[in-house]
């Protein structure tokens, strides 16, 4: 064979080579960085409630997508022809091909993108909202960390696609690692020795970048991270001191109070012209049959369903109002308003990437409610409350659904909400686990706090409670304590029969 390994050796040295390697490089990291941002923005508006958003970004995606980039890289270059005045710029071969490049890979990313975005669960919406973040702060510490992991598989892939891609800049004149090796081989005609090593340059960036992108994917894999003890922190497994009684004072105004509350999905209506008022202080358990609008009832409480009538009040103030109330436009935005009520969700909507003790810290430190190590020592304490402080290293997959629940208990607690709402807290529990979150909710319930918890434990609900309500058909059948109750039950009627069930 005659073949000149000799001079293929040689280009492993050569100087143009390594230049264009360089090249290569920068071209392909800046576009697929700046393509990752914006195919993020764009992913987003995919998504986006506003129609012409919404298409606007689709059909941007479907033309760059149709698109050659040979194509949209000759028209890029020669641009400056029909505009003068961008000769400037578009006259540099790299700017080109960078501009080519992000307008076409944009539109690639912006699908792996979303596709990230609808594998997170809507629950860590929900549990950012109730926290009181806002959309970019739900964004930037729950979502695109979670999205980022989903997605860095197909990134890392398209960025292998993006330093390929990059060999068909040479059409611009950009001297990258083609266009040198075909300048070599136009002059000795080695094509086979020149191309030899043109892949070898190609080969090597390729497995550098996919050995980096690798390192960072197994960093950002929580699920496999293993937990750290921490010797400084006092091991405690179960709640070893009762939980206190918060110093709320008692004004004369209810907790919360839903005025004529109406809710409907599509055709089909809920709950309509409902009252609910709990008082200061007072403990009220909704229980009732599946489908009957006990969860949706308690989610209209703090806005994670949107009324169509009615308003919220919130310790005396209008907090939410219907979207058919002419008040709804008056009310403020309610952002401090929404830290007043806590959220216990039935799935519990752990952030899955943050360590115990940041799930905790999580909403304080967004809001700023101390220094970090302020917060970090009250986190402690709560967690401690609920017999979980030996946890806090360890990720939300690491702990029983149990454990779960009770360190979703010590988030909403960490906030210090006057009212907390319970969405079926057990369940989503296995029944040796229930107790465990029961006896913690029982004992809040003994401390003097506001709470609204629906649940299908009879018992319990009975026990804890100060009121019970019973909803069937989006109407509250029964509304007293738990001794009237009792005493109901003894007239076999409709509510006697479910309890019983
Ligand atoms: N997002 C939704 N879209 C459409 N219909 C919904 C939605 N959420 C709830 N519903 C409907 O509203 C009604 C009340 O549901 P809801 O979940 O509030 O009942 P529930 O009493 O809490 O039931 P369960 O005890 O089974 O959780 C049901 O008919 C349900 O199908």
């Amino acid at each position: 064979m005659d073949f000149d390994w000799t001079y293929t050796f040689k280009l492993f040295w050569s100087r143009d080579f390594w230049t264009a390697t360089l090249l290569v490089v920068e071209l392909s990291l800046a576009s697929w960085t700046i393509s990752v941002v914006l195919g993020f923005l764009l992913a987003l508006a995919r998504q986006s409630p506003v129609l012409v958003i919404r298409k606007a970004a689709s059909a941007y995606i479907w033309f760059f997508r149709s698109l050659p980039l040979l194509v949209l890289l000759i028209f890029v270059y020669n641009l400056p022809q029909a505009f003068p005045s961008t000769s400037a710029f578009l006259s540099i071969p790299f700017v080109s091909g960078l501009i080519a490049l992000v307008l076409s890979e944009t539109a690639y990313i912006a699908e792996i993108h979303r596709g990230a975005l609808l594998a997170i669960n809507r629950g860590q919406y929900e549990a950012g909202h109730v926290l009181g973040l806002r959309k970019f702060g739900i964004q930037r510490l729950i979502v695109i960390p979670q999205a980022l992991r989903v997605a860095l598989p197909a990134l890392g892939n398209e960025y292998i696609s993006i330093v390929k891609l990059t060999s068909l800049v040479s059409v611009i004149s950009l001297a990258e690692i083609l266009l040198v090796g075909q300048r070599y081989y136009t002059q000795n005609f080695k094509v086979m020795e020149t191309m030899l090593a043109v892949a070898f340059y190609y080969v090597l960036i390729v497995t550098v970048f996919d050995t980096l992108l690798k390192m960072l994917e197994k960093h950002l894999d929580f699920s496999r991270k293993a937990t750290a003890l921490s010797g400084s922190v006092p091991m405690a497994t179960t709640a070893e001191t009762p939980i206190t009684a918060t110093s709320l004072e008692k004004p004369s105004h209810p907790a919360i109070h839903l005025d004529a509350g109406g809710k409907r999905f599509g055709d089909s209506v809920v709950f309509a012209n409902l009252d609910l008022t709990v008082a200061q202080g007072e403990v009220v358990s909704i229980i009732g049959p599946s489908g009957s609008g006990k969860t949706t009832l308690i989610r209209s409480l703090n806005g994670l369903e949107t009324l169509e009538q009615g308003v919220v009040y919130l310790n005396g103030r209008a907090f939410l109002a219907g979207s058919e109330e002419r008040l709804s436009a008056t009310l403020p935005r309610h952002g401090c308003e929404m830290l007043e009520i806590g959220m216990v969700f039935q799935s519990f909507n752990l952030f899955p990437h943050r360590t115990v003790l940041e799930n905790i810290t999580l909403a304080p430190r967004y809001h700023h409610r101390g220094s970090k190590a302020e917060i970090q020592a009250a986190a402690r304490a709560t967690l401690h409350q609920v017999g979980m402080l030996a946890h806090e290293l360890k990720y939300p997959h690491q702990l029983s659904g149990g454990q779960q629940q009770r360190v979703a208990i010590a988030r909403a607690l960490a906030m210090e909400p006057s009212v907390l709402l319970f969405d079926e807290p057990t369940s989503a529990l296995d029944p040796e686990t229930v107790g465990e979150v029961l006896r913690i909710i029982a004992d809040l319930a003994r401390s003097g706090r506001t709470m609204v918890i629906v649940t299908h434990e009879m018992k319990f609900a009975l026990d804890v409670s100060d009121r019970v309500i019973f909803m069937e058909k989006g109407q509250i059948a029964f509304n007293g304590s738990p001794e009237a109750l009792r005493q109901q039950l003894q007239q076999g009627d409709r509510l006697s029969e479910f309890v019983r069930l």
